[in-house]
Order: C-alpha cells, then sequence, then structure tokens
C-alpha cells in the first residue's frame, strides 16, 4: 500500500544546510562537464560521429555534454526494438511498472540538488525555478505510479446473470516522446513515464538545447529496474528523426510538448495513413500559451503587480504558463503599472549560478535574436517602461522588459514571444479586460486579480483557458493539484499531472464471457 500521494516540497534556500547542499550539486556537475552521452537503443551504447554539442546557456563557452546523435537508421534500428519489446512490456504487471517509477522517484530525490544544478547548467535555470523543476518530475513519478495503480483493474460495469463483463485498459504499443527544453526534467519525464507505466515502449527525442539532463533520467530508469528497450534515447534533429518517426507506420502515439508551429506540423502528418499503418495514431500535443492576468479594479494592487512580475519573468518568461500580457481596468492601470515596473527593475539579472540571481539566460541565439526582434516591435507598438535591453557577449541575457498602452490586437498582444517581455493593456472594465483576455488563438492560463465575487464567477464560466488562477500568478501548476493543459491553438487539453492523463497512453477492452 502506498502512502498518500503529496508533491514534493520546495527547497528553502534561506536554510544553512540547504543552500551549501546545492552548491555541492553544482560542484558535482561541474565534475562531469563536457562528458560524452551515447544513444541508447534495448540498453546498447551507441557512439556516432555526429553530435549535438549542449551548452551553458549563461555561458557559451562551456560545454554541459557531447551527445550523440540519431538519424534515420538508428531511428528505424530503436522503432524495432521499441516495438519488438512491446510484446513483453504490455504483459508486465502494472504494479510493477508503478513500482520502477517510485524506485526511480525515490533515486532522483536521494541526487535531486544534483539534477537541479544539471537545470542550471543546460538550460541557464535559476536555482529556485530548476528546484521547481526537479521537484514536479517526482510528483509525476509518483502521482502516475498511483493512478496506474487505480487503473489496473479498468473500471466497473454491468454483468448479467449468464455473462460476466469486464471493462480494463491496454497499451496502445509504441509512443514517440518528444519534449521541450523548458522544463527539461519535468516535462521529458512525466511524458516518458506516463507513457511506460501504462504499458507502451518509447522512443524519447528530448530537445536539442537540453538533452544531458534525459541522458541522466535514463540512468535512473535503469538503475530503477527498467527492462532494456522500453524507454530508448534518441536525441536527434526534429526535422530528420522526428519527421521520420512521426510518419512510421508502427507509431502507435505521439506525446509532444512544444511550440504551435510544430504541434500542427505533427497532428497533420500523424493523420496521414502511410503504407503497412493499421491503426489512427493518437497525438498528444501541449503548444504555446498567450497567457493572461486580468486586475480588476476592486483588487490587492501589490498582489496584483506582483504576480504579473513573478508570472512574466520567472524564468525569463520561458514558460508557456508566462504572462505576457496584462490587462488592467482603467481605474487602477496607472498605479498596478507603476508598481510593476518598480518591482521588475529591481530584479536581478545575471548567472543563474548564483543564488540571488531572478532572471538568467534565454535557451540560445536564436531565442535571444527573436525576443529581441518582439522588443524592437514593442517600441513601436507601445511605451517602454522597463528593460529593452540584451547581451549576448558571454551568455543570452535579456532585462526584463515591459511596454505599456499596447492595444489589444498588437503583436505583442497576439504572439508567444517566450521570454522576458510583458505588455500592458488599459481595460474599459471588466467584461473587456475578459474579452481581451480571450482575444487569442491560444488558451492555456490565466489569473484574475479580484474581490470581487460575481466577477470571480464571470471568469470561471467566460474565461477560456485550460488552467484559469484567481488572486495569484497564472504560472507553477502542481501535478495531482492543478492538472496542466490548455484549449484552442494550446494543444489537446490532455491535462499532464491529472487524473486522466494516463488514459490518453491505453485503449479500452470490453470482455464478455458467458457463463
Ligand atoms: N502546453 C504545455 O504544456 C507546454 C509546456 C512547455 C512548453 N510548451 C511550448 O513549447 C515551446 C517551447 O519549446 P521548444 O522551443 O522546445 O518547442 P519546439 O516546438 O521548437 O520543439 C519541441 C520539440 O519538438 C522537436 N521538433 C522540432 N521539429 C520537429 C518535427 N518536425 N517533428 C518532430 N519533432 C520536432 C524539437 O526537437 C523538440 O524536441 C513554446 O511554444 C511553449 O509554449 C508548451
Ligand atoms: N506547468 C508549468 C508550465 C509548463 C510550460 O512551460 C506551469 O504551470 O507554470
Amino acid at each position: 500500500m502506498t502512502v498518500a500521494y503529496k508533491h514534493e516540497p520546495f527547497t528553502d534556500f534561506t536554510v544553512e544546510v540547504d543552500k551549501l547542499a546545492f552548491e555541492a550539486g553544482l560542484k558535482k556537475v561541474e565534475s562531469y562537464l563536457g562528458q560524452e552521452y551515447p544513444l541508447i537503443i534495448g540498453g546498447e551504447r551507441i557512439t556516432t560521429d555526429d553530435k549535438i554539442i549542449s551548452i551553458n546557456p549563461a555561458n557559451k563557452a562551456e560545454v554541459i555534454g557531447r551527445v550523440s546523435k540519431a538519424n534515420r537508421d538508428l531511428a528505424e534500428k530503436a522503432m524495432q526494438v521499441a516495438d519488438a519489446t512491446f510484446q513483453t512490456w504490455r504483459k508486465s504487471k502494472p504494479e510493477m511498472r508503478a513500482d520502477i517509477l517510485f524506485r526511480a522517484a525515490a533515486i532522483v530525490r536521494r541526487r535531486k540538488h544534483e539534477f537541479s544544478a544539471i537545470l542550471v547548467k543546460e538550460a541557464g535555470k535559476p536555482w529556485k525555478e530548476a528546484d521547481a523543476d526537479t521537484a514536479e518530475a517526482i510528483d509525476f513519478m509518483e502521482y502516475y505510479g498511483r493512478q496506474m495503480l487505480k487503473l489496473k483493474d479498468g473500471m466497473p460495469v454491468e454483468s448479467r446473470a449468464i455473462e460476466y463483463n469486464r471493462f480494463s485498459y491496454i497499451p496502445l504499443g509504441v509512443g514517440v516522446i518528444i519534449s521541450p527544453w523548458n522544463f527539461p526534467f519535468a516535462i521529458m519525464a512525466g511524458m516518458t513515464t506516463a507513457a511506460v507505466v501504462s504499458g507502451n515502449t518509447v522512443l524519447l527525442k528530448p530537445a536539442s538545447t537540453t538533452p544531458v539532463i534525459a541522458a541522466k533520467f535514463i540512468e535512473v530508469l535503469e538503475e530503477a529496474g527498467l527492462p532494456a528497450g522500453v524507454v530508448n534515447y534518441i536525441p536527434g534533429s526534429g526535422a530528420e528523426v522526428g519527421d521520420y518517426l512521426v510518419d512510421h507506420p508502427r507509431t502507435r502515439f505521439i506525446s509532444f510538448t512544444g511550440s504551435k508551429e510544430v504541434g500542427i506540423r505533427i497532428n497533420e502528418r500523424a493523420a496521414k495513413v502511410n503504407p503497412g499503418q493499421i491503426w489512427l495514431k493518437r497525438v498528444i500535443a501541449e503548444m504555446g500559451g498567450k497567457d493572461t492576468i486580468v486586475v480588476d479594479r476592486e483588487a490587492d494592487l501589490e498582489l496584483a503587480a506582483q504576480s504579473i512580475v513573478a508570472s512574466a519573468f520567472g524564468f525569463s518568461g520561458q514558460k508557456c504558463s508566462a504572462c505576457s500580457r496584462a490587462v488592467i481596468v482603467g481605474d487602477v492601470y496607472d498605479q498596478v503599472l507603476a508598481r510593476a515596473v518598480e518591482l521588475t527593475k529591481s530584479l536581478p539579472v545575471g548567472s543563474p549560478e548564483e543564488q540571488g540571481t531572478y532572471t538568467g539566460p534565454v535557451i540560445d541565439q536564436s531565442a535571444f535574436n527573436k525576443i529581441m526582434e518582439y522588443v524592437e516591435i514593442g517600441k513601436q507598438e507601445g511605451r517602454l517602461m522597463a528593460g529593452g535591453e540584451g547581451d549576448d557577449a558571454k551568455g543570452y541575457f535579456i532585462q526584463p522588459t515591459i511596454f505599456a498602452d499596447v492595444a489589444e490586437d498588437a503583436r505583442l498582444m497576439q504572439e508567444e514571444i517566450f521570454g522576458p517581455v510583458v505588455a500592458f493593456c488599459k481595460a474599459r472594465n471588466f467584461d473587456h479586460a475578459i474579452d481581451i483576455a480571450n482575444n487569442t488563438e491560444y488558451g492555456l492560463t490565466g489569473a484574475v486579480i479580484t474581490n470581487n465575487r460575481a466577477h470571480i464567477e464571470k471568469a470561471r464560466e467566460d474565461f477560456h483557458v485550460g488552467n484559469l488562477y484567481f488572486n495569484r500568478g497564472c504560472t507553477g501548476a502542481i501535478v495531482g493539484y492543478q492538472p496542466f493543459g490548455g484549449f484552442n491553438m494550446s494543444g489537446t487539453d490532455s491535462k499532464a499531472g491529472g487524473p486522466d492523463y494516463l488514459l490518453l497512453h491505453m485503449q479500452a477492452k470490453t470482455t464478455s464471457e458467458t457463463l
């Protein structure tokens, strides 16, 4: 009997012993920087000449790892291994699969700060953000293990006197897991373990900027007793390996988290039935966001400013849930804007390895260039109130940036920037604010800061996002507490960390025996 699920607590770095433990984690990771990481297919280590060089976005000169890169032939080999392994893994006991997740969670928990330190180095996450990412990875494993134990016997159905009916869940087959770089541990581990605990085998293609944390996670799964061939680690180019596997007739499902553009491409390609394919592929796609915090006139305005700043600039705004639009009812607009600008100017920007840093780098040169282009667009579309500067000499640093008086249909209010840039927009009244909030193609997260009960109820019905928060920021969903996923172009609303997530990786089978 497992203990009841509770989320992993966050580390309090004001406690000296925890601060020292985190510093020790950073030292440990420094001891293996630059190491080589092979592909892992059926447990076999395969080294290729072609490499992905993972670098520290805060210090381009520092190499985190040299990672072998899969091509189509190796992707095909991995598919054949995963397909063959499925025939045994699908019959493994759900209890055993859950136990592997619980053990893997325990291993990560024991080496928690080392994993977080990899995230500091490879993804540029400040300590607190790295700690939350690792905690969420642990949560996914603890939560999905328990969910599988609940689903293993299926659901009750009726039987007549002369029959015995059963309704059970069986796995789908081989899944292709395509994960993003922004929660390179939590989302990668969550997508992978959900598929595996449900009885599927997988090909894991992590994002090319963060393949090392995924390689380290595979080692954990092996230590936890996962048989060879269940998870196959094949980093590689999205266009080459990704397209090949999405199109493959033996791919049964694709679990993708990333941008809208790639999600749409995968969904379209997966819909095509290729020669030799005997099923319709299932697609789980979690995509981008253009997330809004609405501030009402009857509201705690300090809470509003704090929530906007934390949600806009935590991990440099590189969260699909990040607040990139602050929509504020006219009467209180100036006050909230002024306070948010004041808070923003005091945020420490710098190396994420320093404990006090709030805003670290953005992930790479192309992200830096794209965000700086939006800063230039913002100068045409609004009033620059804070930030607006970038420096990519050593790492990819961009100052937290606020634009005021942006029109509701401006590009800054419509397009996902995925960086530390937030647009402020004035609404005539609360209804108008909700209309503006809904005026995007996305529908991921949102928050409303208000003390007006009627307005809370209106937003609950009319603010069309998958994760809606009241009187807090719009980031930081917790596994098992706030299942996460969005509407419209934010994806298939497959709620990660929710009670029905595993079902997306299974199919239901009815058996009826005449007695
Ligand atoms: N909704 C969510 O839960 C959620 C969570 C995290 C990130 N995101 C979104 O992810 C995006 C940022 O992540 P990103 O930059 O890694 O996204 P991305 O779409 O560029 O890449 C995501 C993954 O897709 C792969 N890929 C690229 N082209 C491919 C192709 N043709 N076929 C198959 N795979 C391909 C990449 O290599 C990577 O592994 C943002 O838009 C963000 O909002 C959404
Ligand atoms: N689940 C995270 C966002 C994941 C996407 O980037 C949050 O709730 O902030």
